[in-house]
């Protein structure tokens, strides 16, 4: 049966486009133009995957991934963002987004991520299903653990070390704490590699294989999050319709692995108390104790110690947990792993396309080196992905880069008190000496017109065919116009 997607764009050109596309591709798919529309078809109808703009008229993607996720929790969302919005991107990740795509879209990326997305459903509904039934013994119906909070590790992916001092430094620490029992709680920003460093904490156990659990805790609403924890009984509240193995249950033995820590409700708090002093819980509506043998590993953005200081999180778990840390620096303060990454990344998507791009121009290097990677290695992963996928030569070239990271220095100039711009390095600069003045000119006046569309693009959040009506030319002549000018800066 032919998988059923929700493309959510107001753009209607784009809706067409995609619902087309995807269309021809197998897919059953239906296209709205905004929230409301949305929400209505979602009211009848149950997608296996939702394709949703990130800015609609209407509405946010954040709500209505809220909406989704209420009505169709097992429902991958993909959402569609422009790239000042990544960092938004992210934040929408935590809360359930199986992943995003930046504008320009490529049918080919877009493809790519639903196929894959789609396949590790399926991957991970099994392997849930399989563990579930082995933990119950009474073979009663089980509830599936929504998407794609319970994140059981991606099979097939692969880890690497990267040759900061920082990385370094990290893997000693992983040597050190693994073999033991230790909690450990994993300091870092967002997509910083911090739940590959707690399934390679787990890999080095004796847990080893025994299961590994990951769980978002910033995506568990309050109502459900003991569910989801801990499992409930049938008929234990309106909706438990079937007895329920929660994530803890699932990982004993092995190792549970709890990120955003901090966003855990106070009442979760201490039910999680209760488990890591007395290692043995009960399932919601259930009387009696289970048994738990599980190692658990948290991982949180912001200090926990602040957090307690701050009456956001349990001091108590705070102690419980802090038995050994790991910092992850952000990407962008160990630079010698970018290209390490990168090259990393690339051959991954070599081997998933079938392609044999060697590496990338010094431009390139040049411009990752100087980026500031607020998504991290997720975001680097994304990009190298994307720009091998429109790579035909030996190397990645500045043309297959997002124009917004190409032009990243650029764009600097009115992002309000946002950090870390680097300037440009002698290599990204344009070459002053034995330019002719006809060519400085020329060069000024597409700089100029260039401010204007960039600011036109911002404004319509990258959307081009709004950009174009808000300069009052047409979406082909503002194609051209931005050809042209990353033609003149090529030269
Ligand atoms: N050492 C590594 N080797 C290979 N890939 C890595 C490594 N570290 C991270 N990655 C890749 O980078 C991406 C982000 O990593 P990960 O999910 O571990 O980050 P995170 O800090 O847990 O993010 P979040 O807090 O948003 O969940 C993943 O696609 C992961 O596969």
């Amino acid at each position: 049966m032919a998988n059923k997607i929700l493309v959510i764009d107001d753009d209607n050109d784009m809706c067409l486009l995609l619902n087309r596309f995807l269309t021809r591709h197998g897919y059953e798919v239906t296209g709205k133009n905004n929230g409301h529309a949305a929400i209505d078809w979602l009211k009848q109808n149950a997608p296996d995957l939702v394709l949703c703009d990130f800015r609609l008229e209407d509405m946010t993607g954040a709500d209505l991934l809220v909406k989704i996720k209420e009505m169709h929790p097992s429902a991958i969302v993909i959402i569609i963002t422009g790239y000042s919005d990544v960092k938004d991107a992210v934040e929408v990740m935590k809360m359930g987004a199986y992943d995003y795509v930046t504008k320009p879209l490529f049918p080919d990326e877009i493809l790519l991520t639903i196929k894959k997305a789609l396949e590790e459903s399926t991957r991970t509904a099994k392997a849930v299903e399989a563990v579930a039934s082995s933990v119950n013994h009474h073979h009663e119906t089980v509830d599936t653990p929504a998407q794609p909070k319970v994140k059981l590790n991606a099979a097939g992916e692969s880890y690497i070390a990267g040759s900061s001092s920082a990385f370094v430094h990290i893997a000693k620490q992983v040597e050190l704490v693994a073999p033991t029992n230790y909690s450990v709680i994993i300091y870092g920003e967002s997509g910083s590699g911090k739940e590959v460093i707690a399934k390679l904490i787990h890999e080095k156990s004796k847990r080893a294989s025994k299961p590994f659990i990951a769980i978002d805790c910033g995506a568990l609403s309050k109502e459900l999050a003991g569910s989801e924890l801990f499992g409930h009984e049938k008929g234990s509240f309106t909706g438990a319709l079937n007895q329920k193995i929660g994530s803890f249950e699932l990982a004993n033995e092995g190792t549970i692995f709890l990120d955003e820590i901090a966003n855990l409700s106070y009442d979760i708090q201490v039910s999680l108390l209760r488990v890591v002093q007395e290692r043995k819980m009960r399932r919601v509506g259930g009387n009696k104790d289970i048994e738990l043998d599980v190692r658990i590993i948290v991982a949180s953005n912001e200090k926990l110690w602040d957090a307690a200081r701050n009456g956001k999180f349990r001091e108590d778990l705070f102690h419980r947990f802090n038995e050994f840390s790991i910092d992850v620096p952000p990407l962008r303060e160990r630079k010698e792993d970018i290209m390490v990454f990168a090259l990393h990344f690339l051959q991954l998507t070599n081997a998933e396309l079938g392609k044999t791009v060697r590496g990338f121009s010094k431009e390139v290097e040049e411009i990752f080196l100087n980026y500031v990677w607020y998504g991290n290695l997720r975001e680097l992963k994304n990009v190298v992905k994307r720009a091998t996928l429109l790579t035909d030569g030996p190397l990645v070239e500045v043309k297959s880069l997002p124009f917004e990271i190409s032009n990243f220095h650029k764009l600097q100039f009115d992002v309000a008190g946002n950090a870390a711009a680097t300037a440009p390095s002698e290599a990204t600069k344009a070459p002053e000496k034995h330019i002719p003045f006809e060519h400085k000119l020329k060069s000024a006046n597409i700089d100029a017109e260039y401010e204007v569309i960039l600011d036109a693009l911002k404004q319509t959040n990258f959307n081009k065919s709004k950009a174009a009506k808000l300069l009052n030319i047409d979406r082909k002549t503002l194609y051209n116009k931005m050809k042209q000018y990353k033609e003149f800066n090529n030269q």
